[in-house]
């Protein structure tokens, strides 16, 4: 019986995991809102997914790995179009981004939010249309914004006076009037891990709407009348619950588009509210569906406009993890099992946090289930951890797993399709896994695992 085992050492397990995990689960259950929605046990208790076993998963294509379900990507980018009718929805690609998935957004009607060179390469090269397209980013360079006006990029949302002189000279020489929206700093303090807040005033992104920057810019490129001024822009952070934040936010920003006008007589046409709605990494997250939040969001705005006699601007907004995070999980294979006596279960898993730096950074919480079989064992509460030289390596800190949880067993980790792939690393020389996509019984590769030719071939020393 290993230490922690409930019905052993029963009441101490609340001491060591989160309250909510004080009573053991059924380790066999799948909580709906955590796993993409084509994943169930199949007849002999392993998982399957678009109806693939996740045994000819991992014998196929190794582990770790992630696994895309496509049809999961695919509903929740339609959930979000119909919810949103009328307005442009923007994936946001930080949150993962590799040709098939642009392809998939742009297949499904959406627009995609690219902050880099990098981004708005692998969008092009994967036919998105220009105009679809929304630059972001607070130091984009002038290679960068010249590579975003010689495509026809949409949309370019500055972010600081240096950007706004660099695209003006920019867009003079080429003789184009790039659509702009000013990044707006609103004040709110989201209520999420300080890290991923973006709207708190002492931080690096957009213009201060406490200090007048933003109005300042934004009445700087009206006057100058070299960039199209399309409107405002306003992003407060990620994975918030709550909406309130949004709706201080979209009051805020709409009170400067009022001032702008009053000062101007330039009514914006457009507003973008930005990402940053949470999923459920655990059965303890709670978030709002994408019908939701547009009824929510729509009804401020219309309210806030009719308060401020402003009209109705054309709505953005810019969702990533909502789309991405819930329709992947991480399949791992267990290497070692280890009690350490009288504290916990420690489950060694073939990654870590060079594919999911998030628990490390954030102190995020993640789920897990034996992937491979079920079992009738009783529960144990383990920490799933990683195979990298350091002690902070968690995947998943708190989780109950079955006893008998032993070496060989694929272990899954679901909602990693947000900022785990995207944000991976080679420390310790370890290769970053592939992506493989599945759907209707069919898997491919759409990121191909890293070899170690592949880190070598870097090393040219
Ligand atoms: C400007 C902007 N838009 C959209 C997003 C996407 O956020 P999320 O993935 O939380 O929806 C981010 C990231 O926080 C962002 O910085
Ligand atoms: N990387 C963060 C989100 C940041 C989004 C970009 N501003 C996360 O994993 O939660």
């Amino acid at each position: 019986m290993r230490a922690h085992e409930a019905g052993a050492l029963h009441g101490d397990i609340g001491s060591r995991g989160p309250a909510w995990l004080r009573t053991p689960v059924d380790v066999n259950a799948l909580v709906p809102q955590l796993w993409p929605r084509t994943v169930a046990r199949g007849a002999d208790g392993a998982l399957t997914v678009g109806g693939l076993d996740v045994r000819t998963l991992a014998a196929e294509f190794g582990t770790p790995v992630y696994v895309l379900d496509e049809e999961d990507l695919r509903s929740r980018c339609r959930d979000f179009r119909s919810a949103f009718s009328g307005d442009d929805v923007y994936y946001a690609g930080k949150a993962f981004l590799c040709r098939a998935v642009v392809r998939m957004i742009n297949e499904e009607g959406l627009h995609l939010d690219v902050c880099t060179g990098g981004e708005l390469a692998v969008a092009l090269s994967a036919g998105m249309p220009p105009e679809r397209i929304g630059f972001h980013g607070n130091n984009k360079s002038v290679t960068e914004l010249a590579r975003a006006l010689d495509a026809g990029v949409g949309r370019i949302i500055v972010d600081s006076v240096d950007e706004i002189e660099r695209l003006t000279a920019l867009a003079r020489d080429r003789e184009v009037r790039p659509k702009v929206l000013v990044r707006v700093t609103v004040g709110v303090e989201a209520h999420t891990h300080e890290f991923i807040a973006t709207a708190h005033e002492d931080q690096k992104f957009g213009f201060s709407l406490a200090g007048g920057s933003a109005l300042a810019a934004a009445l700087r490129i009206v006057d100058e009348d070299v960039l199209e001024l399309r409107g405002l822009h306003s992003h407060i952070g990620s994975q918030i619950f709550d909406a309130s934040g949004f709706e201080v936010s979209a009051r805020r920003v709409l009170g400067l588009q009022a001032q702008i006008r009053d000062a101007r007589s330039v009514e914006l046409p457009e507003l973008d509210l930005g990402g940053g709605f949470g999923i459920a990494y655990t059965t303890q997250d709670d978030p709002s569906t994408p019908q939701e939040l547009a009824k929510r969001l729509h009804r401020i705005v219309e309210d806030e406009c009719a308060a401020l006699a402003l009209r109705v601007p054309h709505l953005s907004i810019e969702p990533g993890r909502a789309i991405a995070g819930p329709a992947v999980f991480t399949l791992y294979q267990v290497g070692t099992v280890k009690d350490v006596d009288g504290l916990r279960t420690y489950v060694s898993v073939d990654g870590g946090m060079s594919d999911n730096i998030r628990t490390a950074l954030y102190d995020a919480s993640y789920s897990a289930t034996v992937a491979s079989r079920t079992s009738t064992t009783p529960p144990i509460l383990a920490r799933v951890v990683g195979k990298h030289c350091e002690s902070g390596d968690i995947v998943v800190k708190d989780e109950f797993l079955p006893a008998d949880v032993q070496p060989g067993d694929l272990l899954a980790v679901p909602g990693t399709g947000a900022y785990c792939r995207s944000m991976a690393s080679n420390y310790n020389h370890v290769p970053r896994p592939g992506v493989i996509a599945v759907r209707d019984g069919v898997a491919r590769v759409i990121v191909r695992r890293e070899t170690e030719d592949d880190l070598l071939a870097l090393d040219v020393g």
